[in-house]
């Protein structure tokens, strides 16, 4: 599991442990480890730190001051480091004389131009972190547009991210490697952020910390949270998931989500629908009836909304009616925002809402938040939009997209690591609802169903686009007993992923699975 905290838990955490320390000790942490992957970068690069060209692009702060120093001992070690003060009159004092002691060159912004930029074999990016207000400003955002170096390596956070959230709100500076202190930060796992930042790796420095805001699960969290049958199992007892999709306009959408839901792991699978025929001459395996949820035989978690067409009303009522877990997607969603989060208020068991974030606009002005909003900009905000839909509708939100966001009404959530964007394509939605539907009826919890199946979701669009060509949502469904098989197996890190990276709070064994992720357990 990967940790990503706030900066108001990061600076909390800071004073705490800083009251304890001499001056500067956390700083000299955060910059050995820097200067160290920094070393390895160009030792991997060019065979040796001596002679390498370094730049450093330092700002007002201590994100400043972390490069400085980090280019000092570069220098020590026969790389010709230049450093480029952006607010010369507020440069960090000791890294400044540091770096000079170390024989580095100083320069201003505009004594500098983008030469020394653009020809280094390695640029630091320590012009803002954790304090950092808006996109870069004007001095800097040459640098975005340049030409690129060797190598850049953000310090802490990508400058013009925003750690808390990764939204981008102007210009930002793009990284290869992103060196993060103590603990991941939300907006280096969460797109567009997390698009800047490169291959993330963490600097352990000794921070205290508390719960994450963020995690995101790697793959022995999923291979433990999966459900496994045991010697005592019986298709009853390993969940039985029905799924209430498809319509006369869109029988495609009923084949997809229970191709999806036949490989979450649940013992059957119920559909009931209008394309029952159609299901059952592809999938003997299904039972099928027709009319709605209402009248079908007892499940464990329903699955509501994928091309549900004019049927969708009915179904999501009779659904939402019932006393087990209930994921709604698609037009079961259209449904619901024309409802309101009312609708859900009698509901004894969870619900699970996958909006994309069009379906996200719509949930949100059916929720009454103020004018309607536009998709794109809940696009560039996918925390606080997931957030705010698990708030409004106190059920649990997962917003798909470029990074798939999972959000609970405690405040809890999870970004997905996995995933590629050649999963934009018709139908592979409904392949994600009906898997996350069977982990549901399999008995783990909506948080957990909801992260798993977007993580085992994006390694099948990767699996099925290989290099890279278009897949379609039957490939999709196809390689999930395959990606099933990777994650136990313990193949492939997740996108992004700092090798052995590890926040300063994470318990060796990581959260293991709910306890509803055994065989047959129920909520
Ligand atoms: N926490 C920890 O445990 C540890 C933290 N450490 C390090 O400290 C870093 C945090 O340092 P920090 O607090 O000094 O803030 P920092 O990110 O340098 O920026 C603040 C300065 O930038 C300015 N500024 C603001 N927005 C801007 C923008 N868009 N574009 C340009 N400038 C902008 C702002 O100026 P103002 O807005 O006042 O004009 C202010 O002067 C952290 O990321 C990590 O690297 C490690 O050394 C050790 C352990
Ligand atoms: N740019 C992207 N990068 C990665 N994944 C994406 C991107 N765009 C869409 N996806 C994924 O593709 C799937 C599309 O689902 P959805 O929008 O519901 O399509 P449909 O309704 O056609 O099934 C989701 O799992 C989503 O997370
Ligand atoms: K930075």
């Amino acid at each position: 599991m990967r940790h990503a905290h706030t900066v108001e838990q990061v600076r909390a955490a800071e004073a705490a442990l800083m009251a304890r320390l001499p001056d500067g000790t956390l700083m000299q942490r955060a910059v050995a480890g820097l200067a160290a992957t920094c070393a390895r970068l160009l030792a991997g690069a060019r065979g040796r730190v001596y002679g390498s060209r370094v730049v450093v692009l330092a700002g007002s702060g201590d994100n400043g001051g972390d490069a400085l120093y980090a280019g000092a001992l570069l220098a020590r070690r026969g790389a010709a480091v230049t450093a480029v003060l952006l607010d010369p009159a507020r440069a960090h004092p000791g890294g400044l004389a540091a770096l000079r002691a170390a024989r580095g060159l100083v320069l201003t912004e505009q004594e500098a131009g983008l030469a020394a930029f653009t020809g280094a074999d390695l640029a630091l990016d320590g012009i803002v972190g954790i304090g950092g207000r808006g996109g870069l400003r004007p001095p800097a955002q040459p640098y975005a547009a340049a030409p690129r170096p060797g190598t850049v390596v953000a310090v802490d956070v990508p400058s013009g991210v925003d750690p808390d959230t990764g939204e981008v709100p102007g210009v930002a500076l793009r990284a290869d490697v992103t060196v993060a202190f103590g603990t991941l930060k939300p907006g280096l796992l969460i797109d567009p952020g997390a698009s800047y930042a490169g291959a993330v790796q963490l600097v352990g420095i000794g921070l205290d910390l508390p719960p994450a805001a963020l995690t995101a699960l790697q793959h022995p969290d999923v291979a433990a949270l999966l459900p496994r049958p045991d010697t005592e199992s019986d298709k009853y007892r390993r969940g039985v998931v029905g799924v209430a999709a498809g319509s006369a306009r869109y029988p495609g959408a009923a084949l997809l989500a229970v191709a999806g839901a036949l490989r979450g792991g649940a013992g059957a699978v119920r559909y009931v629908g209008t394309a029952a025929e159609e299901v059952v001459r592809r999938f003997p395996e299904v039972l099928v009836t027709e009319g709605g949820p209402a009248g079908a035989g007892r499940v464990q978690a329903w699955v509501v909304g994928p091309g549900g067409g004019e049927g969708a009303e009915r179904a999501l009522r009779e659904a939402l009616a019932s006393d087990v877990p209930v994921l709604v997607d698609a037009d079961g969603l259209t449904e619901l925002a024309r409802l309101g989060p009312a609708a859900l208020a009698g509901r004894t068991a969870p619900t699970l809402l996958t909006p994309h974030t069009g379906e996200a606009a719509r949930l949100l002005a059916g929720a009454d938040q103020g004018p309607p909003p536009q998709a794109d900009g809940l696009a560039a905000a996918r925390l606080r939009t997931a957030h705010r839909l698990a708030s409004a509708y106190r059920a649990t939100a997962l917003l798909k997209g470029s990074t798939t966001v999972v959000a609970e009404p405690t405040g809890e959530a999870r970004s997905n690591p996995t995933g590629t964007s050649w999963l934009a394509t018709a139908g592979s939605g409904d392949v994600l609802a009906g898997l996350a539907g069977s982990l549901l009826a399999a008995g783990l919890a909506p948080l957990d169903a909801a992260s798993a199946a977007a993580y085992l979701h994006g390694l099948a669009g990767r699996r099925a686009a290989g290099r890279g060509a278009p897949v379609t949502a039957t490939d999709v469904a196809r390689q999930l007993p395959a990606v099933w098989r990777d994650v136990h197996g313990g193949a492939a890190p997740a996108r992004g992923a700092g090798r052995g990276a590890r926040p300063d709070d994470a318990r060796p064994d990581g959260r293991r699975a709910a306890a509803g992720a055994r065989p047959g357990g129920r909520h």
